[in-house]
């Protein structure tokens, strides 16, 4: 394919971890081409991103900070398709990066968590009044949307649910961005959970987790060895149901993150959850 009928695509955060599984699978589909590639880590600045992502050839990307050059210049190539930026970065710098993005007609898909909710409002606002896609998605693998679903089915029957998630200990948020996802749809489920029996007292605070709305509660775990993990845990009497989903490679994520940069292309807004794309 020519490369100019490519989806031109820049990697924000891309010396990061999820950063250099992004640039091999952007590298490898036929229809994309890496334009840009952005980060502020100073040891990997003007590194080929190529071989910063164990490719075997270097891409002749070289890795910069400097944002808004980068998204003026893909806006600026008029003869494309328009351009993609992809975001994982961190929760201190997503809010302004989606919003410099939109301001160029750039497409923001957005892995990054830790949005509030009010900042995910104001982009939502901003995209639509700039007429321009954005898809904020918490977690892109296809397991997590199925865990999701099957829990909003098991929350018809059960009144009473814990969520745990774990993860790797350098991660800078928590909750995790798909654990308060899968509180909120539980919550939208028009019911309260967890009814009080007895008259609960932290005698440590936070024992008993955050309370993420409706009595739903997450609990936080952060380890070295553990990539990123959940269970839903239902209980009733007599009997418990569990839904767990483990992640042993982050490579999961990557045809998500393929068909979200294909589908922001249609988009006119924001758009937030991989289960609305599929
Ligand atoms: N939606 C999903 O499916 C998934 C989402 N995530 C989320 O993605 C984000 C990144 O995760 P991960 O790759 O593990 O993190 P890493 O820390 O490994 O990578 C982030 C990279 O971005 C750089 N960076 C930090 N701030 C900025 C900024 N403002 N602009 C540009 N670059 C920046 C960091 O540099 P430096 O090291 O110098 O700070 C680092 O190189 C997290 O929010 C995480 O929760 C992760 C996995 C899946
Ligand atoms: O930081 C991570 O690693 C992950 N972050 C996302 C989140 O906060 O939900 C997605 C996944 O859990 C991995």
């Amino acid at each position: 394919m020519a490369n100019q009928n490519k989806i031109p695509v820049i990697i924000n955060g891309a010396a990061g971890k999820m950063g250099r599984e992004v640039v091999k699978a952007v590298s490898q589909a036929s229809d994309m081409t890496i334009m840009g590639a952005i980060d502020t880590s100073l040891e990997h600045q003007g590194k080929d991103i190529g071989e910063l992502a164990g490719l075997s050839e270097p891409l002749e990307v070289p890795i910069t900070n400097q944002l808004e050059p980068m998204l003026g210049y893909v806006a600026g190539e008029r003869q494309m398709l328009p351009g993609v930026i992809v975001d994982f970065t961190h929760p201190s710098g997503v809010y302004d990066n989606v919003r410099s993005a939109i301001a160029y007609g750039i497409r923001p898909v957005v892995g990054t968590t830790g949005l509030s909710p009010q900042q995910l409002q104001d982009l939502a606002d901003f995209a639509e009044k700039a007429s321009t896609g954005c898809l904020i998605i918490p977690n892109f693998s296809i397991g997590m949307v199925l865990l999701q679903q099957a829990a909003v089915t098991a929350s018809q029957y059960f009144d009473h649910v814990e969520i745990i998630e774990l993860h790797h200990n350098q991660k800078a948020d928590a909750p995790s961005g798909t654990a308060i996802q899968t509180a909120q749809m539980l919550a939208e489920m028009g019911k309260s959970f967890n009814p009080a029996i007895v008259k609960e007292e932290e005698k440590l605070k936070g024992a008993r987790g955050s309370d993420a709305g409706e009595g739903i509660r997450i609990h936080s775990i952060r380890l070295p060895g553990l990539i990123a993990h959940q269970e839903v845990i239902f209980g009733a009497a007599g009997q418990i149901y569990t839904l767990r989903h483990d992640t042993s490679d982050r490579a999961c994520y990557m045809p998500g993150v393929l068909l979200a940069i294909r589908k922001v292309q249609q988009l006119k807004s924001l758009v937030y959850g991989l289960e609305k794309i599929l």
